[in-house]
């Protein structure tokens, strides 16, 4: 909440005050079957609360932020329907408690009479799934995330909107149309993005509206014409670590863009685990990698 007039603080300023206290590092909470076992760990709804204890006192254990935010992936716990959702619920209150902000990665994106649903499920502040941002997919038609940007906003929240995602299958739908007038459809997400968030930031603030632009892609898009630098919001960059993508090839592929970027790693820190003491140190590494980029 702001000091003034009790409304929410905005999600852009919130998470650019996170990475310049924290650093520009988002730890994913990816409670895969292999890394539970690697934990000792059962692939049950308890082993998943017992992995996400122990990533949480990794990232802000001690009462010492070591991490901008938290990215767990949803559907790696809803693999346990309801037990597992609660699990989840759970870690996105104790992160709340703990002062970290959290990244829900659900890729949400529907028509925009049921889209509202999922808006109100993810961002609404009294839903027992609440986080302070959530992926969405724009695939459905950028304006079908109009209310959830609204919502996200009026709440001081944020919405992550894939453009150019990490995978390589994501290039035969989001390089389509590089030839036409209106550009590439990432292009056209970036840019629609942007208008938003000139819409709707606050002064001197990153607006509601953040991309979702993959560690090892981001070198393509100057060529489909994408101006990430002109978004005026933050860029989460999965990919970095387990992906191949490296903290000084990131700084050269996002360019002008770099300190908008939040460099989320999952597996990379997480097989460090299942001790927090060690989970931490590859915080650390990782932290100290981005930081010095
Ligand atoms: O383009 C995208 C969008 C989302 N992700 C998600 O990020 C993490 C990456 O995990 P790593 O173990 O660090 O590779 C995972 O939850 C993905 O679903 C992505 O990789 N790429």
């Amino acid at each position: 909440m702001s000091a003034t007039d009790g409304a929410p603080a905005p999600f852009g300023r919130r998470l650019a005050e996170a990475m310049a206290a924290a650093g520009p590092l988002c730890l994913g909470v990816d409670p895969h079957p292999g890394l539970l076992a690697d934990w000792g760990l059962e692939d049950t709804p308890a082993g998943l609360e017992e992995f996400s204890v122990r990533a949480l006192a990794a990232a802000a254990g001690e009462g010492t932020l070591r991490v901008a935010a938290l990215k767990p992936q949803v559907a790696l716990y809803e693999r346990h329907g309801s037990a597992g959702v609660a699990a989840l619920e759970r870690l996105l209150a104790r992160a709340r408690d703990a002062g970290v902000l959290t990244i829900a990665d659900a890729k949400r994106g529907d028509i925009g009479s049921t889209m509202d649903g999922y808006a109100a499920a993810w961002l609404d502040p009294a839903s027992p799934l609440a986080a302070d941002a959530v992926t969405l997919s724009p695939y459905l038609g950028y304006g079908t995330l109009s209310a959830t940007v609204e919502r996200a906003r009026a709440a001081g929240r944020g919405v992550f909107v894939l453009a150019l995602t990490s995978n390589p299958e994501g290039v035969s739908v989001q390089h389509a149309g590089a030839a036409e007038p209106e550009g590439a459809v990432a292009a056209r997400i970036v840019a629609a993005a942007a208008a938003d968030n000139a819409r709707l930031a606050e002064a001197g603030d990153w607006g509601p509206v953040g991309l979702v632009v993959g560690a090892t892609v981001a070198d393509r898009a100057a060529a489909l014409g994408v101006d990430l630098a002109g978004l005026r919001g933050p860029l989460l960059a999965p990919g970095y670590g387990a992906q191949g993508a490296t903290a000084a090839g990131m700084r050269d592929g996002f360019g002008r863009a770099w300190p908008q970027v939040l460099a989320t790693s999952s597996r990379d820190i997480l097989r460090q685990g299942p001790e927090v003491g060690a989970l931490t140190r590859a915080i650390e590494a990782a932290r100290a990698e981005l930081t010095a980029a």
